[in-house]
């Protein structure tokens, strides 16, 4: 392929659907926390409204303030799927807006992440998709060109290939590899039954705090003062 930077690879290789679905009900903060903390998302990209996140990335590189390459992606993308906007974190330009969002709602999309701005923000909180993006102004895309649809995107500092598994809540997005999604999707469910559990130890007062004790601080090097400031 020599068109590098206006280009349109139209198929996906997609995980199946029982894969995506594994994460389902699975707090981000624990699916990431199985991945040893990496892998989210940078913190300025944040839910738009209470519409969780969960399916594979169909890829947009945009240019800057330029949205031609994503309406072509939203008449590509199949149900499901999650469109990816890398606008390399650019927010001087929206690049959505109520009337694209409308197209991806009635298309069955899974949801819209943009490293970039929307407008029309009124209206996206109240939507039933999930999307996430960096900004809001009112200021408005161009329709021009050029750009890429379904290459590998970077979105918040995280390398976003077609076909990733995107998990996203309130407390922002994490990005899955496929072949690696079984094994965290077991144990991020286990640390969700294990954090239940924590849970019912804090009610009953029986949670285990010997780890933040003062012989822990101690042997640690700390030095503890049964005395004022002064
Ligand atoms: O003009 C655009 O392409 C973005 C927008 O505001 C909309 O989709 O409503
Ligand atoms: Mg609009």
């Amino acid at each position: 392929m020599s068109n590098v930077g206006f280009r349109i690879f139209k198929k996906v290789n997609r995980p199946g659907r029982e894969l995506i679905d594994a994460f389902a009900g699975l707090p981000v903060a624990n699916i990431a926390d199985e991945m040893n903390r990496f892998s989210c998302v940078a913190a300025r990209i944040k839910a738009v409204n209470k519409a969780l996140l969960l399916g594979p990335a169909f890829t947009v590189k945009a240019r800057i303030g330029d949205n031609m390459l994503f309406h072509k992606a939203l008449d590509l993308a199949e149900p499901g799927d999650i469109i990816v906007v890398d606008v390399q974190g650019d927010t001087v330009n929206s690049v959505t807006g109520e009337i694209m969002m409308r197209q991806a709602l009635k298309k069955g999309l899974g949801g819209i992440v943009i490293d970039g701005a929307v407008r029309d923000i009124g209206a996206l909180r109240e939507m039933s998709m999930p999307i996430y993006a960096a900004a809001v102004t009112p200021q408005g895309p161009y329709k021009d060109g050029p750009g890429e649809i379904n290459v590998p995107v970077s979105i918040g500092g995280v390398v976003v290939n077609p076909g990733d598994i995107l998990a996203g809540d309130a407390d922002g997005i994490v990005v899955i590899r496929p072949q690696d999604a079984a094994v965290i999707a077991a144990k991020a469910k286990a640390k969700q039954q294990k954090e239940a559990e924590t849970f019912k130890a804090i009610e009953a007062g029986t949670l285990d705090r010997s780890a933040y004790s003062d012989e822990a601080f101690i042997k640690k090097g700390c030095q503890i003062i049964d005395d004022f400031y002064r």
